[in-house]
């Protein structure tokens, strides 16, 4: 690992906490809550961990969620994951929890983002790291159960920044929650969506210009629509891209192949992030040296796409301007300026 990456101050932007959930403490919250898991042990579970699409993996994903029922798990699958980021220097975090996961199997909402909460603001008060929380709706339930979800929201709206769309986006375009993220807007959160991962630039158009998201998380089909790319250039549409993750899901058979540094050089507003690190190899150093070592991305090129993330978060003016500052200065400690 280069020390450049290692001390390089970071923002995520694409991170779900329910992909944090590392093997063991799966087998541990099993234990505690007395959950049967399909796997004898932690090995083999690690063992399953062999994607042939975003579904095979989405299948894992929820079944390692079950051992999620009360506070203090949610609490500790946050702060394993904050002290984790907290030592590669991530700053500040935006991340995404999928409630529809939780209150599908009986777990109250307010379980839920009561834990993440409280280990957030621990993060805050003991590292000064910063963070907003997105709300996911899970794209293969219906729109009622989205707008559900967000009745369920309302009393927690303080502690929720945004709205964001994932899962299977095979056969569940953005269109189908055109209505759920016009009510989200009405109401003042921040619009983001999973778009072009395993589905086609036309749906980047689509979560643009029906969903109104001001981000796109993954945008790796962008590659195939110069037209697209140009647009997405032209408007400073962030990406939040994934490269293990895309590497382990099979949307690039080789890291060679990812768009990322492509796209980059087409002036798209492109950042590094880790999606869903206990299960694709890795936590944000890890997606930079795939960056750095599968693509040849200069130590420069990553100070742009970290001062991109700063630029595409949602903190304030001036915390990003402090922000941009301490990156820079790291970078000017390596003889590396813009
Ligand atoms: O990478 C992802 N894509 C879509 N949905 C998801 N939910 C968790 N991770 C992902
Ligand atoms: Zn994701």
């Amino acid at each position: 690992m280069s020390g450049f990456i290692e001390g390089l101050p970071k923002v995520e932007l694409h991170l779900h906490i329910e992909g944090t959930l590392e093997p063991e403490l799966v087998f541990a919250l099993a234990r505690r809550n007395d959950v049967k898991l399909a796997y004898a042990d932690q090995a083999a579970l690690k063992a399953a961990y062999q994607f042939s699409d975003l579904q095979s993996f989405l299948d894992i994903y929820y079944q390692g969620s079950r051992v999620l029922l009360n506070e203090q798990d949610f609490f500790d699958m946050t702060w394993a994951y904050l002290t984790r980021a907290h030592a590669e220097q991530v700053r500040h975090t935006e991340i995404f929890f999928d409630p529809q996961a939780h209150t599908a199997r009986g777990v109250p909402f307010a379980v839920v983002i009561s834990g993440i909460h409280r280990a957030l603001e621990q993060a805050r008060q003991e590292w000064g790291m910063t963070s907003r929380l997105i709300m996911s709706f899970l794209r293969h339930l219906s729109e009622q159960d989205a707008f559900d979800t967000l009745k369920d929201a309302m009393p927690f709206k303080d502690k929720i920044t945004g709205v964001g769309l994932d899962s299977s986006e095979q056969g569940n375009p953005p269109a189908k929650f055109g209505r759920v993220y016009a009510a989200c807007q009405e109401l003042g959160f921040r619009l983001v969506a999973h778009a072009g991962e395993e589905g086609p630039p036309e749906n980047i158009r689509d979560a643009l210009d029906v969903l109104s998201v001001e981000r796109i998380d993954h945008g790796v089909a962008a590659i195939r629509d110069p037209e697209l790319m140009a647009r997405l250039a032209a408007e400073h549409v962030p990406l939040t891209q994934c490269p293990l993750s895309n590497l382990r899901l099979r949307v690039v058979d080789k890291m060679s192949d990812h768009p990322l540094l492509r796209l980059l050089q087409a002036g798209v507003k492109v950042t590094i992030n880790s999606d869903d690190p206990a299960y694709f190899g890795g936590y944000m150093n890890a997606n930079y040296q795939a960056v750095q070592q599968g693509l040849g991305a200069s130590d420069q090129q990553l100070l742009v796409i970290t001062l991109n993330a700063v630029n595409a978060c949602w903190l304030s003016p001036e915390e990003k301007a402090r922000l941009s500052r301490e990156i820079l200065a790291y970078g000017q400690g390596y003889g590396v300026t813009l």
